[in-house]
């Protein structure tokens, strides 16, 4: 996906981006494949395939989803800022919170919110267990958003936590999400949530198909969740 198609398919869907955006992506897209040769932040570096599976990907979620509000936002495994930042860019009022557990990732977030001077971006380097048994996160959120951290049973014990009662859980996934949906059933019904919208829709250009899983959290999510690091992940929640 060049820029010109880039821009086309926001605007098909109502999205406008002006020239600091546009340029803003442009350096998103230098930064990416100038720290990748240092660290191993993304498999994608041509330009093309950046737009449409990093940037354009992320988006999507504002097809299905309000972002044009103040919400807070919290990135599970953020990695090199997927899906968090380009909606940051596309919808520069969000609170953007990310926590991941490597290291270097949050290192370059930071170098990158400096560069395209994001305001509003807070990085934690941190396992998503840790981070929301904390009282200054968990269940501080409007809405949690991964893309491609893990399987949905395990993702929402990760993310759950830290929705607020009322807000969302949005799981960013590829085709496997069908396969994991009833799986997961009985994880996001005992952290307190139900599924409100499943999305399915195919990526332009390469026709891969892509979902996205929107979680309403209706209660809180008992206190023994997430366990200790790791255990999400070695046995997920099954009845
Ligand atoms: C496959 S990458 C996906 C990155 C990004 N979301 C994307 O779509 O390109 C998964 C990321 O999740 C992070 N991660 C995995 N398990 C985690 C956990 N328990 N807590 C925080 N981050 C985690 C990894 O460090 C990695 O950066």
């Amino acid at each position: 996906m060049n820029k010109e198609t880039f821009l086309k398919a926001l605007q098909d869907q109502g999205i406008e981006l002006n020239d600091k955006q546009e340029k803003q992506f442009h350096d998103y897209f230098e930064a990416l494949v100038e720290w990748n040769e240092k660290m191993n932040l993304t498999a994608i570096t041509d330009e093309e395939s950046v737009y449409l599976k990093h940037f354009y990907d992320s988006i999507t979620a504002a097809f299905y989803l309000d972002f044009d509000q103040p919400l807070s936002i919290c990135d599970v495994g953020a990695g090199a800022g997927f899906p968090s930042l380009p909606l940051k860019i596309v919808f520069p009022q969000l609170k953007v919170t990310i926590v991941d557990s490597l290291k270097k990732r949050i290192t370059f977030l930071n170098h990158l919110a400096t560069k395209l001077e994001l305001d509003d971006v807070a990085f934690y380097h941190d396992r998503a267990e840790n981070f929301g048994k904390n009282q200054q996160f968990r269940e501080q959120y409007d809405m949690v958003t991964a893309r491609a951290v893990a399987r949905l049973s395990v993702l929402s014990e990760l993310c759950l936590p830290l929705t607020k009662v009322g807000g969302k859980f949005v799981a960013m996934k590829g085709a496997s999400f069908k396969d994991e949906l009833e799986d997961a059933a009985f994880a996001t019904s005992l952290l307190g949530a139900e599924l409100e919208k499943h999305h399915t829709f195919y990526l332009p250009e390469e026709d891969s198909e892509r979902n996205i899983g929107i979680y309403h959290k209706r209660r809180k999510t008992p206190k023994k969740y997430p366990r200790k690091a790791g255990l999400p992940n070695k046995s997920p929640l099954t009845q």
